[in-house]
């Protein structure tokens, strides 16, 4: 595969409701669209996921950017490349930058499959034709209103909720909720609001049933984790400590690996995100597809890559309609009894709204021939 053009276009999309984590407030969600061509007119479409504010994990979007016109295309400009899993060695003396790296590897990933006239549902050797999902929600102002907005989404049939909780906005939610819904799959996620000093509140939100815990302490840790896990029943599930196969057995071999969230774009594309889901799926760990506000592109590569072997619990994949009024892609993903299809389309099997495109951002060209 020979690139001939590289092209970007950078998105802001208004939230349909703004979204409160335990560390921030979010309205807009911006992504770039990359656009790659081959030698044979093949067009690959992949995302750029960080988000604007370093709160997550440490990428922005503008370092990525950087970093991916700087240091990530010179390295795959110009080379033959094979098949999309040569595409991360190209990358090994660029450290960290995951979303960055993932953003080039997903794209060149789409065109590869459209030059083989395939799904990406084919290509990851999918199990079924559409996959349960579930839905996070935001921090709510009051118990009030967690119940009305938890009720709006049961009754759409998402098959597990999950609950953004901080200190102080914690327990007294969980249980609002337990008790109004005793029979949902209901987890909560902490992004990191807490520390050793709160095992009680774990210790008391061990009792309402919860399905797992999601990063309740550091960003990077692992031990605080471990020392968590020995004292609470309730699974305790990783996303932002986990960057690379090499954090999931670190994880596993100290104890705190209850379950995986799994995002492609934090652990630097499809080449590493599948050394993730082997090493669960070959040892039966909980594991799921995460998500980051994705536009319809980057959506449609998690619901492809979460119809594999291995994910074994409804992610936060939720409806194209939970997210935006309008996405930058013509088609749209539906929850149909708590299901979205997958794509049987070549590669990622959606294609760019060209009036959305230009509503929403602007064009760049990065590299051409
Ligand atoms: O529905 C989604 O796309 C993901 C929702 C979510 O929980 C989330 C959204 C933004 C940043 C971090 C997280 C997270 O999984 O921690
Ligand atoms: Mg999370």
């Amino acid at each position: 595969m020979n690139i001939t053009k590289i092209e970007s276009y950078r998105i802001k999309l208004p939230l349909l409701s703004p979204f409160k984590t335990s560390y921030g407030y979010l309205t807009h969600k911006a992504m770039d669209i990359l656009v790659v061509t081959d030698e044979l007119g093949n067009q690959g479409f992949g995302e750029l996921v960080a988000f604007e504010q370093p709160d997550y994990t440490e990428e922005t979007l503008e370092t990525a950017r950087l970093v991916l016109v700087h240091h990530l295309l010179p390295l795959v400009i110009n080379k033959n490349i094979h098949h999309p899993n040569d595409v991360i060695p190209l990358f090994s003396v660029v450290r960290g930058n995951w979303m960055a790296k993932s953003a080039i590897e997903t794209t060149i990933w789409d065109m590869y499959a459209k030059r083989q006239k395939m799904s990406f549902a084919k290509l990851f050797h999918s199990q079924s034709t559409d996959i349960e999902v579930g839905v996070s929600i935001g921090i709510q102002k009051s118990i009030f209103d967690l119940l009305a907005v938890v009720s709006g989404y049961v009754d759409a049939g998402y098959r597990r909720i999950k609950l953004k909780i901080a200190p102080n906005q914690d327990i007294s939610f969980v249980k609002a909720v337990r008790e109004a819904f005793p029979n949902i799959l209901l987890m909560v996620d902490a992004n990191s609001a807490y520390t050793l000093n709160d095992v009680s509140i774990f210790k008391e939100l061990d009792c309402y049933e919860l399905s797992m815990i999601e990063q309740p302490f550091g960003y990077s840790d692992f031990l605080e984790h471990a020392i968590l896990q020995k004292q609470i029943k309730t699974p305790i599930c990783l996303d932002e400590n986990i960057r690379s196969v090499e954090d999931v057995i670190l994880a596993h071999h100290l104890g705190s690996l209850g379950a995986v969230n799994l995002k492609i774009s934090r652990v630097g594309g499809i080449f590493q995100a599948q050394k993730i889901v082997d090493y669960c799926n070959e040892r039966g760990l909980m594991l799921w597809c995460g998500g980051m506000f994705e536009s319809g592109v980057g959506r449609a590569l998690n619901i492809a890559f979460a119809s594999q072997q291995g994910f074994n619990f409804p992610g936060d994949i939720s409806a194209s309609n939970r997210y935006f009024e309008e996405d930058i892609i013509n088609e749209s993903f539906v929850l149909d009894n708590g299901r979205i299809s997958v794509p049987n389309k070549d590669g990622l099997g959606v294609s760019l709204n060209e009036e959305m495109l230009s509503k929403y951002g602007t064009h760049h060209i990065l590299y051409q021939v």
